[in-house]
């Protein structure tokens, strides 16, 4: 299998975290009205970004009504390039065909590649979710989007949300942070970008944060369809986030500077305004206010940690220049020559953007504005501070915040966005930390206030650290770790293997699954285990099975497939042509498998002198004009008579849909009763299930 088009597991924590990017904020005004019943007005916002200036006056009109239309569904391809490849090839000649076109009557709406995304792999559709879901004709779009979502194969990820890691320039052996990562979206781009030129374990890796416990295991959940052994799940407040060690092999400790970090901070969201419509009520130019503090902490932790040379990312998706140029000029103007904004207009070709603002008033929260902070009345002077007003006109050249990049919804109709590109000059100097520190303590505490005042409900006050998950512990393998002998003669494993990359989840017990790391994540787990809360590492790569016609017992997993692959032994392997795996995948009785004997002979001989057990299918298809070739690794297991393979049903729809197998059992219209259906597609087989069945 692909790394990215992996099995689909379920977390049971998964169900206990918060929806949305932005569902950090809260509120006193009850938000629970159904979406529809929702005035999309707000005269004071109005009021803010037109005096703000945000964006031109003649286009502020469009601006807002744009803000007040249902955001428009896309997508992300994923996966490896040959899964890609042929993904993209399905949704030219398929999707748009069947699923798009299929409305008689009514004009057809477009579904097109974003042109600044690379490789034509993310698209923009003129339906929203909800048009998708709630209608007949989009039923195949929908299945296709539930199905290989879960199947790790596409994310469901906005538009604009797209662009931080594309910005971040991420390599495969860099060392990446995400400070405020939950629930993952750009987390599993960073991660695709680390695996881009598909090295089974590439030497760089991702630490993903989030300081709220609950939404972390959501990130656990994005990372997991990734299927990536170099990538870490923590769980601290970034602004605080404590340094993080690595040990040499001489037992020397060195602290860890990244090359990579995106700060994609918590933020009032009015920029996601179109998709989550109640922050048209509760919506006030304290949170702006509020935020910056934060924001400006969070940051600035970032510019720590970052590696002199590296860049960092902030990003956020509210429109206030407060949230955004402001933090961003308040930390050139800390670390004068230290840091310096990165010129991206030529990275992303086709993305319409507005240069980030240079001039900007700031506003009380009753929308009091002033130029300068001696004009500030002094009931606001702890509220508004000196720090959120733009550079002085004579040194504006000096800061070059033109060179931020703000999305406007109207510009290519998406939500709104904020992106920054730091780079890191010259290492920070002990003077620089503290007399900022003790600056910034008295304004941290003021907003904390105020944050409480403003934002929290009572009865959310204080909540938050009871329910914290406990960690089962991280115990890698030593050099003499029993099971390991079984398992590395029974599939031939290379030396090239360093098997102290492998883990259990307990330290007594019969160990059930093992799971793999990278060196370096192994390394980082380690070395800060007292440090940092690990809330997450390592791919499932051997599970037990304890079958008594098996010599090992423990089983290949497909999640650490691809990782371990390329270590396994010849004789384990068994090549299999396309029918023989369609036949494999329509089987959905493992008491029935496929007996030995109905498959091609090409099978037969090659598993004839094959001991039962776990085993590795192995599908290769050629393209045209040499483009990457579809290449699938199954775990499958070869019976005393018959041959399976260990499949999900999304892998197994995901599998069917790229050989050009039959999926109708599966491509089920939710809108007809089962009968109904039956008779239109002439289909008796009792065993449909829906898509969106699978996924409960
Ligand atoms: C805008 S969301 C991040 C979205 C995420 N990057 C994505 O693409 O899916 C902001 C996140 O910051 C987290 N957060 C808020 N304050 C934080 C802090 N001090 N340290 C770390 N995370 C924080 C919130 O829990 C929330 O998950």
């Amino acid at each position: 299998m692909g790394r990215r088009n992996n099995r689909f597991r379920k977390n049971h924590h998964f169900n206990h975290g918060k929806k949305g990017e932005d569902s950090n904020k809260q509120t006193h005004v009850d938000t629970r009205k159904p979406y529809n019943d929702i005035i999309r007005e707000n005269e004071k916002f109005c009021q803010y970004y037109k005096r703000v200036g945000v964006c031109k006056e003649n286009e502020f009109d469009q601006f807002i009504s744009c803000l007040k239309t249902d955001l428009p569904a896309t997508f992300r391809i994923t996966g490896s390039k040959g899964v890609a490849n042929k993904l993209l090839g399905i949704v030219e000649e398929q999707l748009i065909k069947d699923c798009v076109n299929q409305v008689d009557g009514t004009e057809q709406p477009s579904i097109f590649p974003i042109p600044w995304y690379p490789n034509k792999l993310a698209w923009q559709m003129e339906l929203t979710r909800k048009d998708i879901r709630r209608c007949e004709a989009y039923y195949k779009l929908h299945n296709f989007l539930i199905s290989e979502t879960e199947n790790g194969t596409i994310s469901r990820q906005e538009t604009v949300s797209m662009i931080p890691p594309l910005v971040l320039d991420v390599q495969p052996h860099h060392k990446v942070l995400d400070m405020c990562a939950a629930p993952g979206s750009k987390t599993a781009q960073l991660l695709e970008l680390l695996h881009a030129n598909e090295d089974p374990i590439p030497s760089g890796y991702v630490i993903a944060n989030d300081i709220d416990n609950k939404r972390c295991y959501m990130l656990v959940h994005q990372a997991k369809r990734l299927n990536s052994p170099c990538v870490a799940v923590i769980n601290h407040d970034s602004a605080i986030l404590p340094n993080l060690n690595t040990t040499a092999a001489d037992g020397s400790v060195e602290q860890v500077q990244f090359d990579r970090i995106l700060c994609d901070v918590p933020c009032s969201g009015d920029g996601t305004l179109r998709k989550n419509p109640d922050i048209w009520m509760k919506w006030t130019a304290a949170n702006g206010l509020n935020l910056h503090g934060v924001q400006t902490r969070i940051l600035r932790r970032g510019v720590e940690l970052l590696n002199v040379g590296g860049k960092l990312v902030y990003s956020t998706c509210s429109i206030n220049p407060i949230e955004n140029e402001s933090v961003i000029h308040r930390l050139l103007a800390e670390h004068e020559g230290v840091l310096e904004l990165v010129d991206v207009s030529e990275v992303l070709p086709g993305l319409k953007y507005s240069p980030g603002m240079e001039d900007w008033l700031v506003s009380s929260r009753n929308l009091e504005f002033y130029e300068t902070f001696e004009d500030v009345d002094e009931k606001w002077k702890t509220t508004i501070r000196p720090q959120m007003f733009p550079p002085k006109a004579e040194d504006r050249e000096k800061f070059k915040l033109n060179r931020c990049i703000r999305i406007l919804p109207h510009q290519q109709n998406t939500g709104a966005f904020f992106v920054a590109v730091l780079r890191k000059l010259k290492p920070l100097t002990a003077k620089d930390k503290s007399t900022v520190r003790e600056q910034d303590d008295q304004d941290f505490q003021e907003s904390k206030k105020r944050e409480n005042e403003d934002n929290l409900p009572h009865n959310q006050r204080k909540k938050r650290k009871k329910d914290v998950y406990k960690e089962d512990p991280f115990v890698f393998f030593n050099d003499d770790e029993p099971v390991w002998n079984d398992i590395k003669s029974f599939y031939q494993v290379s030396d090239k293997f360093d098997s102290k990359c492998l883990l259990t989840r307990c330290h007594v017990g019969k160990k059930k699954n093992i799971y793999l790391t990278s060196d370096a994540v192994r390394n980082l787990v380690i070395s800060n285990q007292g440090i940092v809360k690990f809330i997450n590492t390592g791919i499932k790569a051997f599970v037990r099975c304890d079958n008594k016609n098996m010599k090992c017992a423990f089983r290949i997993a497909n999640d650490g497939l691809e990782s371990i692959y390329p270590y396994i032994g010849d004789d384990r392997k068994v090549y299999i042509p396309k029918d023989d795996l369609i036949t494999l995948l329509m089987n959905d009785t493992p008491q029935k498998s496929p007996p030995i004997a109905d498959l091609s002979e090409q099978i037969r001989n090659q598993v004839e002198n094959l001991s039962p057990g776990s085993c590795v299918l192995i599908y290769k298809e050629e393209t045209k004009d040499n483009e990457d070739p579809l290449v699938i690794h199954i775990s499958g297991w070869r019976g005393t008579t018959s041959l399976r393979c260990y499949m999900d049903r999304h892998n197994t729809v995901h599998l069917l849909r790229l050989l050009g197998g039959d999926i109708s059992k599966y491509d089920v219209n939710k809108f007809k009763k089962p009968g109904e259906e039956d008779t239109v597609n002439g289909n008796e087989d009792e065993n449909v299930v829906s898509t969106t069945e699978i996924v409960q």
